[in-house]
């Protein structure tokens, strides 16, 4: 670095968007600094993935309780009071952890909110804090819908952290977070509506999994009410009343609204330095750099195709890592990114869907019942499905499940998709038996 300015690299929030890559950029020498208004680590540790799979886990337990009755005997009731608790006994210490590594390889880290000056600038709290180069990593905030009544809805964050489980939840939205919240709400023994505005949920998820799914709700007592145009909400004495498609309503005791995430792309300066923005995030060309040479941006608040998540985001945060350092000058290259609902059954796909396959003569596809499998009957599973699709030269390019270890499957499956391993190569790899790997692998 030049010591013209403060750091070699400055990152605006400390998401996976930025901490996974910024580590081991320091490690290399490099003067690191990193910018967080909120807590350390982002949304995945704090109020995203790692929150919820804590929350999931007795889910996980009630269902497989469920599958074996008879074998063992007893019903699972979950404590909501505990398993938040839990949730926290999890969580709590991640952001100390996460500065811990940071500051191990002696990354600064400048608690405030951080708005761009001028592209070698970013102000926090109006203290100038300079770079040769600077990240923007600053993530998403929830969506909310703009009805009259609005400020009696909350976010996935305060469902998390809800200290009695409400006894009639309304989510709006049928999305991730609506289904998954909504299969753990469903189980911890609350009412749940699911109010969506189109005609099905999970759009990007293949159709014929998502029904198994929807369907397994329904019969476990949640209520889904599609093609609900939700246009105000009001407050009565216990509760809130939700009006729909002009003379409907339907009453809740807590409402989500679980509408969608929009970049943090407001009040950080981009337009005072020319970043380009969408609505869908910083627009950035095929290194992550966005409109100004030296400003780059990593995460969720890129507008990409790729899927906004935490595997999406550490892969970004590593590429700029060794664009940084020097390593590689090579324009990003993602790999086969996989995708997973955490409902119970869970969906995972990866690569080429089935519906891209069909119709389509390039590609042909082959189905598993599951359950048919002499492993996936040790713990009696019930739904469990797969679809897998191959090229003409029968290398696998994509997969969808849908079974309660749907995301084993998927990443078991990564290998062969991301290096189009051919049948020779398949067979040098040599799984632990028995197990989900195994099976997977076996059907190839
Ligand atoms: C409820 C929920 C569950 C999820 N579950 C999963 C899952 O199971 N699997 C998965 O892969 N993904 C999941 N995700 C998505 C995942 O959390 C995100 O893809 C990931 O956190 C993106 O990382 P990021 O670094 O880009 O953004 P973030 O983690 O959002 O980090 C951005 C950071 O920037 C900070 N910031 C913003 N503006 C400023 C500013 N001006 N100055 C200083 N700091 C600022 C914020 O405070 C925040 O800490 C989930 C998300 C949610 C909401
Ligand atoms: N397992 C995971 O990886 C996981 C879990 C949770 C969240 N996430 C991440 O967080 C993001 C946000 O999750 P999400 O569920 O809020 O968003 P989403 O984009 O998955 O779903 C939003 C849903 O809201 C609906 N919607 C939008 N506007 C509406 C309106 N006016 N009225 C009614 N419905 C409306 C959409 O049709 C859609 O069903 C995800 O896209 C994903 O990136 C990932």
């Amino acid at each position: 670095m030049a010591n013209q300015y403060d750091y070699d690299v400055l990152y605006i929030g400390s998401g996976h968007g930025t901490f996974d890559g910024a580590i081991p950029l320091a490690n290399t020498g490099k003067k690191v600094g990193v910018i967080e208004a909120d807590l350390i680590g982002g949304t995945c540790p704090n109020r995203g993935c790692n929150a919820k799979i804590t929350l999931d886990a007795p889910v996980k337990l009630s269902r497989l309780t469920e599958q074996l009755s008879g074998v063992v005997s007893g019903g699972i009731a979950i404590n909501w009071e505990q398993n938040e608790q839990h949730m926290h006994d999890v969580i709590d210490g991640l952001p100390d952890m996460i500065a811990g590594l940071m500051k191990s390889v002696n990354i600064d880290i400048i608690k405030g909110y951080g708005t761009l000056k001028d592209n070698h600038t970013a102000l926090v709290d109006g203290q100038p804090k300079t770079a040769a180069n600077i990240v923007i990593s600053t993530g998403q905030h929830p969506h909310r819908l703009d009805i009259p009544g609005k400020e009696l809805t909350h976010d996935s964050e305060e469902f998390m952290n809800l200290k009695h489980l409400p006894r009639k939840i309304v989510i709006i939205g049928g999305g991730y977070i609506s289904m998954e919240f909504a299969t753990i709400a469903n189980a911890a023994g609350a009412d749940v509506t699911v109010m969506t505005h189109g005609d099905r949920v999970l759009r990007k998820f293949y159709q014929p999994f998502v029904n198994q799914v929807v369907a397994d709700l329904k019969s476990r007592g949640v209520n889904f009410i599609f093609n609900a145009k939700v246009s105000r909400i009001d407050k009565i004495t216990d509760g809130a009343t939700i009006s729909y498609n002009d003379d409907q309503q339907i009453s809740a005791d807590w409402i989500l609204d679980a509408t969608g995430r929009t970049p943090n792309v407001d009040g950080i300066g981009l337009d005072q330095v020319g970043v380009k923005y969408s609505e869908k995030g910083i627009v950035v060309n095929d290194h992550l750099q966005t409109s100004v040479a030296n400003i780059y941006a990593s995460g969720d608040v890129i507008d990409k195709e790729q899927p906004k998540l935490t595997p999406t985001a550490i892969f970004e945060s590593m590429y700029l890592m060794h664009q940084f350092a020097g390593d590689s000058e090579e324009p990003i290259k993602y790999p086969a990114i996989p995708s997973v609902v955490f409902t119970s059954p869970r969906i995972a796909k990866v690569g080429f869907s089935p519906d891209q396959a069909s119709n389509n003569t390039d590609y042909e596809t082959t189905t598993n019942h599951l359950p048919d499998d002499w492993y996936r009957q040790v713990t009696k599973e019930k739904i469990g499905d797969n679809v897998l699709v191959y090229n003409q030269k029968h290398q696998l390019v994509g997969a969808t499940e849908v079974s309660d270890q749907a995301e084993d499957a998927i990443n078991t499956l990564l290998p062969a998709i991301e290096f189009k391993l051919d049948v020779n190569q398949l067979g040098r790899l040599v799984t632990l038996f028995p197990s989900i790997a195994a099976g997977t692998l076996g059907q190839l």
